[in-house]
Order: structure tokens, then sequence, then C-alpha cells
């Protein structure tokens, strides 16, 4: 569920359910800088459609970002980019067979000319994409752009008051 009942400003789309696992990162960090989202499956493979339908009509329904997480054959972060002029944040998901290398570069290897931003492969990327997206949000909201202040003092701060890395010191 959203974060709020502010009108989504983020869409958090993965080709499948069974991306959710990693993609719940990046609603993590949302939820946690009271940025409004939305999540859906989206698949440029499986529901072609309802992927141009969605990137489409994406910034006049006020979406600023668009975070697209996608594993193995990993078209939804470019083929939503080819849609849209928002922002496109791609996660590759990490795959069974090749780790999710094959998602990186399927996203990252974008033609020049329809950008999108690629972030690491899996949790990390996730919660990076969620962070940025507040970033990007954060240009026009002073709220926002306060959390996303406050979090990266409280993450100095937690690194600064640990400083011995001993699990037991
Ligand atoms: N890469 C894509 C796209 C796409 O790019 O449109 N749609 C689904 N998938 C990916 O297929 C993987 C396996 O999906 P299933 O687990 O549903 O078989 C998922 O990581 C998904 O992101």
């Amino acid at each position: 569920m959203p974060a709020s009942n502010e009108s989504p400003r983020v869409g958090v789309i993965m080709g499948s359910k069974s991306d959710w696992p990693v993609m719940e990162h990046a609603v993590g960090m949302l939820e946690r800088l009271g940025v409004p989202y939305e999540t859906r499956v989206v698949s440029a493979h499986r529901t072609p459609d309802l992927l141009f339908d969605y990137a489409k009509s994406a910034a006049e329904r006020g979406l600023s970002v668009i975070i697209a997480g996608a594993g193995g054959a990993a078209h939804l972060p470019g083929m939503v980019a080819s849609q849209t002029a928002l922002p496109v944040l791609g996660v590759p998901v990490e795959s069974k067979a090749l780790k999710g290398l094959d998602s990186l570069l399927s996203i990252v290897q974008m033609p020049g000319g329809i950008a999108v931003g690629t972030l690491a492969i899996g949790k990390a990327g996730a919660t990076n994409a969620g962070l940025m997206a507040a970033q990007i949000v954060g240009l026009q909201d002073d709220g926002v752009r306060a959390a996303v202040e406050a979090f990266r003092a409280e993450q100095t701060r937690t690194v600064l008051d640990n400083p011995d890395p001993r699990p037991n010191p």
C-alpha cells in the first residue's frame, strides 16, 4: 500500500511478482522518506499493451519518476523509457541462471538517445533506486528533501558512532 493518501509521485513496477523480494527494498526506502508511490506488475514481454498504457499515462497521472525492476532479458526499463519523458531508474533483479549479470547488461546497455539510470543488481540497487527517486522528487518537495538529508545524516552518525569493526569488541 502507498505511504499516504497523497497521489503517487513514484511508480514502482516490476516484470513479475517474483521480483517483489528485491523491489520491496525500493518501496521500503520510499516509505521511510515519506514519498507517495504506487506498485504494479508490468511486463514488456507478457503485458505489452499495459506497459504502453502505463508509461504513456504516467506523467499526466502525476508521477515524477518510474522505478522499473526486472530480471533476465530485462527489457522493461528501456521500453518504459521509450514511452515517457519521465526519468526511469532500472533495477537489475538477480536471475537464477546468470546471477543478474544478464539483467544488468540488458538494462545498462541502452542505445544513445533513450536514457535509463541503471542501479546495482538486487537489494542495494532497489534501495538506491528508492533513494534516488526521493532525491528527484525532493528537487520540488522540501519535505522529501529534508527527509533525504535526515536519512543521510543519521547514516553518517551511525557509522561514526560505531568505529570498531569487530562484531563483539
Ligand atoms: N524481464 C522481465 C520482463 C520484461 O522485461 O518485461 N517481464 C518479466 N521479466 C522477468 O522474468 C523474470 C522471471 O519471471 P517469473 O518468475 O514470473 O517467471 C522476472 O525476474 C521478471 O522480471
